[in-house]
């Protein structure tokens, strides 16, 4: 294949992963693992733990552990991320990572005001924009009532919606997510879901790691990891995905349809 059309071909992806190798430590995580994420679409990645699921979350943004060692290439809409300017990066993708520290004196207003960071000058005072993208943020995930709170107040719950706004307010075209309903109740699962529906609607790409493989279901596409690989990538509907489901947790789970929607349950015999 020509250059340019290696190029183009990566380009149609939100983001590519080559031949991606991790080492934490001593520990082989990631091995030659390659995988294309669709633009436009949500992308849920599921597996066992210590599958190398939030690893490689990790390293679809960018971040390194200290003890990391890594070969291989990830790209982020056809230009390898080292190749990116930080603050088009941070523009470009936005991440809820799991127990991500925050000041807990400072207010929630403030904290979803950081996702507006890389829209900001140096020192400059957020603009009526940063102000309407932070106010749509906290109200969608109806934390707008909390916004003069001190985050170190908030439920483990109320706390996600926070940063889940604060990842929102970004406006970025990419959404990361690890485990994003952590301590969320069943509704504001629900509104999690919808509001990562809706995103992809706008023309944005969501990737999350998650344990809810019932919500997993309900994404345009499925990666399974298992022992630092994939060992499947397709749609939440095609049946050889349900069946790589159910492979991956020792067929202790089944995937089962109710009204229209893949549901997986505990496989009791
Ligand atoms: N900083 C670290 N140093 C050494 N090993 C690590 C480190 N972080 C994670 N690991 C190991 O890497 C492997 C993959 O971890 P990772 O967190 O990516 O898995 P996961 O699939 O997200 O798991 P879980 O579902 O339990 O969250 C695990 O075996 C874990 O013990």
């Amino acid at each position: 294949m020509s250059d340019h059309a290696t190029q183009a071909g990566l380009a149609m992806h939100a983001l590519t992963v080559q031949a991606l190798n991790v080492q934490l430590g001593e520990r082989e995580v990631l091995r030659q693992l390659s995988l294309q994420i669709p633009r436009g679409r949500w992308t849920a990645i599921v597996g066992p733990n210590g599958a190398g699921k939030s690893t490689l979350l990790r390293a679809l943004a960018g971040m390194r552990a200290s003890n990391q060692k890594q070969s291989g290439d990830v790209f982020l809409q056809g230009r390898k991320l080292a190749d990116w300017n930080g603050r088009e990066r941070a523009k470009a993708l936005a991440w809820l990572g799991q127990n991500q520290p925050v000041s807990a004196d400072m207010a929630v207003y403030d904290v979803v005001m950081l996702g507006r960071l890389p829209h900001q000058g140096w020192l400059a005072p957020a603009s009526s924009a940063d102000r309407q993208a932070v106010e749509q943020a906290l109200k969608r995930t109806h934390a707008w009532d909390w916004r003069q709170r001190s985050i170190g107040q908030l439920s483990g719950g109320e706390r996600q919606r926070v940063l889940l706004a604060r990842a929102l307010a970004v406006q970025a075209s990419t959404l990361l997510m690890d485990e994003p309903l952590a301590n969320l109740d069943p509704p504001h699962q629900t509104d999690w879901m919808l509001t990562a529906r809706s995103l992809v609607q706008q023309g944005m790409t969501v990737v999350s790691v998650l344990h809810e493989l019932s919500f997993a279901l309900l994404a345009d596409e499925i990666i399974v990891m298992q022992a630092g690989q994939v060992t499947h990538q397709g749609s939440c509907s095609d049946p050889a995905s349900h069946a790589a489901l159910e492979a991956v947790f020792e067929h202790r789970i089944q995937v089962r349809e109710l009204d229209g929607l893949w549901l997986a349950l505990p496989r009791l015999r």
